[in-house]
């Protein structure tokens, strides 16, 4: 209007300048876009704000042409100058020319009618992100057909790439006799957009909303960058034991999507199944075990039945008082312990630690403190860092008081070194299964029961316990929330090194009840801890190398620290919810998820 204004007033030059420099200047670029705008304004029905606009642009329209910039060209000009208006001119301008779309091709001329209705053309803008898709080649039909769409990634958000979808073209360049290798050059060298010719595959889509969330604890350290197997590196997700996962999706047998727990909004990436990991580990384990040894004749493990395993005892410090963990046994006993334990591993089908299902527990101020389980193999370092923790803050922590049906001696007081009680009781309790771990040495009953454990958590206080892996699924209930550590022995020549001048306690009523290590007994404390990580690794929690010892208390107390503190705490869902068939905290739980 204004333009062919000026047209119709030629000779007036001065005005048709001033209008030109006004309009190099983008303030007045924008009071046009306005002007157009406030035009459409007016025919619908206009706010009052929006009325008073249109005549203070009107107004400016009419003092452009006449040279005079009254104060309404001054607020005007000041309203449009705001940043956020300015952007939202420009988002407005941008969305109602359409300039956001990409260009698409022309559809080609050579499709055949029946076709046209299955195929479709989909533009996907190129970001800084990854495509978040992977693609294979269809054995049976040779065609490339996409395999994975990463939950979160470019293509899973634009919705309109799907698994199974065959590609035809990808920048008009045809995918027949392609191998899926060729084709990634081609993704990369696109810029800006890429535009895929797509057979679309028959999918059904569930709702984000009807997705169940899944969280699980990883059992295992997993680096894509060491793992040949990866259909694409850059699109798994590597992580570390003990991190909180939310698996995506669980469709695929062999990788499944996941994304670390607290990274919302990343996306997903590819883990091995559990199945996956299962057979890997399955394809190792006959070399791992393979170190046969010549068992000696059995004699004092005649003695000790399959209950007694668990059942060996040695107490030197009031109220530091040894549980029931395999150990302290003769050499003989070790050996036929060892055979045994090989023999299983190579028969055996237990699963390897891969993922355990968790739900997160939101500690209430009145529960009580995790209970806090220490395990490791004999002589490892378990009671001396249970004393440590104890002697660092002993307002903190405690720890339970053993039952047995042995004398008391005279230097020990009873239900502090032990609660001593008559044959009778302690069977009863057994009967009412009351023990965590029990069991009988040189004729008497050693127990811890679940009722000590109580009294130390009723009190207030963390306990301490350490027990034999076998027997954690006793105490794994949602009132105890067991943080299970596993002390671990270093490599031979640190353990060699640390345990120079360190003492092996062994059974009180021994004739030498202490000794120094034998290489013998490191060799035995390696070949035990490889064998319980294998069997209960999946219970455990933290794994502690006992190296350096101050090193090893620093860790385990800053842990112990973490955990009990922690508001939220990921405990695994059979604690809340126990499933009828599964007795022990396992992951086997975790198949029939599809
Ligand atoms: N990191 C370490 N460096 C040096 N000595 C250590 C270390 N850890 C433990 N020890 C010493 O090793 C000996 C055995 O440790 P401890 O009694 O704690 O073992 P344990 O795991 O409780 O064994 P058991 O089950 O047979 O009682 C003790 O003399 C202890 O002081």
């Amino acid at each position: 209007m204004l333009m062919s204004g000026l047209e119709a007033h030629p000779d007036r030059e001065e005005d048709y300048r001033f209008l030109h420099s006004m309009l190099r200047e983008k303030k007045i670029h924008l009071l046009f876009k306005i002007h157009e705008r406030l035009k459409l304004f007016k025919k619908r029905r206009p706010s009052p704000a929006q009325e008073h606009a249109a005549t203070l642009v009107s107004n400016l329209m009419e003092n452009l042409i006449h040279q005079d910039c009254t104060d309404e060209v001054t607020e005007l000009v000041a309203i449009m100058s705001k940043p956020h208006l300015k952007s939202l001119l420009s988002v407005h301008d941008a969305v109602a020319q359409r300039n956001y779309e990409p260009i698409l091709p022309p559809i080609p001329d050579d499709f055949v009618a029946d076709e046209e209705d299955s195929v479709k053309i989909v533009s996907l803008v190129i970001t800084k992100e990854p495509l978040g898709a992977t693609i294979k080649k269809d054995e049976c039909t040779g065609a490339i057909v996409v395999a994975r769409i990463l939950k979160g990634g470019s293509a899973d958000k634009s919705g309109l790439i799907h698994e199974g979808d065959e590609l035809k073209e990808v920048n008009g360049v045809s995918m027949e006799h392609r191998k899926p290798k060729e084709i990634l050059p081609l993704l990369a060298r696109s810029k800006g957009e890429v535009t895929f010719k797509i057979i679309p595959a028959f999918h059904k889509e569930v709702p984000a909303s009807q997705r169940k969330k899944l969280f699980v604890r990883a059992l295992f350290d997993y680096n894509p960058d060491e793992d040949p197997t990866v259909p694409c590196k850059e699109a798994a997700v590597g992580f570390k034991r003990g991190d909180i996962l939310q698996i995506v999706s669980w469709d695929d047998d062999t990788w499944w999507q996941a994304c670390h727990h607290g990274d919302g909004e990343s996306r997903a990436g590819l883990i091995p199944s559990q199945q996956l990991h299962e057979r890997r580990v399955a394809l190792q384990r006959p070399r791992a075990l393979f170190k046969p040894r010549t068992p000696k004749a059995p004699d004092e493990a005649q003695v000790l039945d399959d209950v007694d395993y668990r059942a060996i005892t040695g107490f030197h410090i009031a109220g530091l008082r040894r549980s029931f963990r395999l150990g302290r046994k003769g050499s003989v006993a070790r050996e036929t312990a060892r055979s045994r334990r090989w023999s299983a591993g190579v028969h055996s089908s237990i699963s390897p630690p891969t993922y355990i299902q968790v739900v997160p527990y939101h500690k209430a101020p009145t529960d009580w403190h995790r209970l806090v389980v220490l395990v490791g193999p004999s002589g490892v370092g378990v009671s001396e860092l249970k004393k440590r923790l104890l002697i660092s803050d002993p307002d903190r922590y405690a720890v339970t008081v053993p039952y047995t049906t042995r004398e008391r001696r005279q230097q020990e007081t009873d239900s502090v070194d032990y609660h001593f009680v008559p044959l009778h009781e302690f069977e009863e309790n057994i009967l009412h299964h009351r023990f965590i771990e029990y069991g009988r040495y040189k004729g008497h009953y050693y127990g811890s029961s679940l009722d000590s454990v109580n009294r130390v958590l009723a009190d207030g206080k963390v306990c301490l316990l350490d027990m034999h892996p076998s027997n954690i699924n006793r105490v794994c209930k949602a009132e105890y929330r067991p943080f299970v550590v596993f002390v671990k022995p270093p490599r031979i020549e640190e353990l060699r090194l640390t345990r120079r001048r360190a003492k092996f306690i062994c059974e009180e009523e021994e004739k030498n009840p202490v000794r120094t290590f034998t290489e013998e007994d490191f060799d035995e404390m390696i070949d035990l801890s490889e064998s319980m990580e294998r069997e209960y690794g999946h219970l455990f929690d933290k794994v502690l190398v006992n190296g350096d010892i101050a090193v090893a208390f620093r860790e385990l107390k800053a842990e112990v620290l973490k955990v009990i503190e922690a508001d939220v705490q990921w405990i695994p869902t059979e604690w809340v919810c126990p499933s009828p068939k599964t007795a022990r905290r396992s992951c086997s739980h975790l198949t029939g998820w599809k």
